[in-house]
C-alpha cells in the first residue's frame, strides 16, 4: 500500500465554456514519480496547477495528504509543495539571490549541497542570473524550488527548452530526488522521456484522467 499523495475527487475545470476536466477522479501516490500524458490541450498543466492551489476547481475536491487544499493554508501548502514552470523564471540579481528570496535563511552549506543536487557548480552562485545558459537556468529554478524543503515537486513540462544534455542531467536530477523520497508529478508529452522518468502514468485527455 503506498501513501496518499493528492487524490482529487469529483474534480470540474471549464475553461472557455468548455470542461477541461469534466469529474475526475485521481490518485497520485506520495512515493516515485507520476506523470501526467495526453496531447496539447489536453489539461495536464490545469490538473497539475489544482495540486498547488494555483487554480481551483469549479466543483469537487483535491487532497493532499489526505487534507482538502481548501482546508490548509496556501502559502503553508506552497512551502510543502513546490513547482517549477515550463519555462525558466529568474529573478533579477545573482544566483545567489534568487535562492535567498526563496530562503532567505538557507547556509552556505545548504546553498550549496542544492546546487549539488541538481548539478550546478557553486562557482555559479555570484553570477547574474541572467548570464546563465538555456541549461543553467531551468537546474537554478530547481534548486530554487528545493532550497525551501519541500516534501512535494510539480513540474510542468521543465524540459521542454533544454537540448538533450541538459535534459538528461535533468531527469538525473529528479530521479535521484524522488529515489530520496520526493513526491514528483511530471507533466509531459514526450513518451520517450515518460518512459525513462514515470514511475506511472495518467493519462488526460477528453476530460477524463485514465491509468
Ligand atoms: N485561462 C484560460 N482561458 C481559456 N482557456 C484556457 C485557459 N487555460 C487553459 N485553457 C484551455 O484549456 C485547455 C487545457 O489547457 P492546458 O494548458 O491545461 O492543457 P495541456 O494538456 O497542459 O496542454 P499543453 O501540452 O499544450 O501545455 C486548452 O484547450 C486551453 O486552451
Amino acid at each position: 500500500m503506498t501513501d496518499e499523495g493528492f487524490a482529487l475527487r469529483d474534480v470540474v475545470v471549464r475553461r472557455g465554456g468548455r470542461a477541461v476536466l469534466d469529474g475526475i477522479d485521481a490518485d497520485i501516490p506520495a512515493d516515485g514519480i507520476t506523470v501526467l500524458w495526453g496531447p496539447s490541450g489536453a489539461g495536464k498543466t490545469t490538473l497539475l496547477r489544482l495540486l498547488d492551489r494555483l487554480d481551483v476547481p469549479e466543483s469537487g475536491t483535491v487532497s493532499y495528504r489526505g487534507t482538502p487544499l481548501d482546508e490548509l493554508d496556501v502559502l503553508a501548502l506552497r512551502r510543502r509543495v513546490g513547482m517549477v514552470f515550463q519555462r525558466a523564471t529568474p529573478f533579477a540579481g545573482t544566483v545567489r539571490d534568487n535562492l535567498a528570496v526563496a530562503a532567505p535563511d538557507a547556509d552556505g552549506e545548504a546553498v550549496r549541497r542544492v546546487l549539488g543536487r541538481v548539478s550546478l557548480d557553486a562557482d555559479l552562485l555570484d553570477r547574474g542570473a541572467d548570464t546563465l545558459s538555456g541549461g543553467e537556468l531551468q537546474p537554478m529554478c530547481l534548486a530554487r524550488t528545493l532550497i525551501t524543503e519541500p516534501e512535494a515537486l510539480l513540474l510542468d513540462e521543465p524540459t521542454s527548452a533544454l537540448d538533450e544534455g541538459p535534459r538528461r542531467a535533468f531527469e538525473r536530477s529528479v530521479l535521484e530526488l524522488a529515489r530520496d523520497g520526493l513526491t514528483v508529478v511530471w507533466v509531459g508529452h514526450d513518451e520517450e522521456q515518460v518512459r525513462r522518468v514515470g514511475d506511472r502514468v495518467l493519462h488526460v485527455g477528453e476530460g477524463r484522467v485514465t491509468t
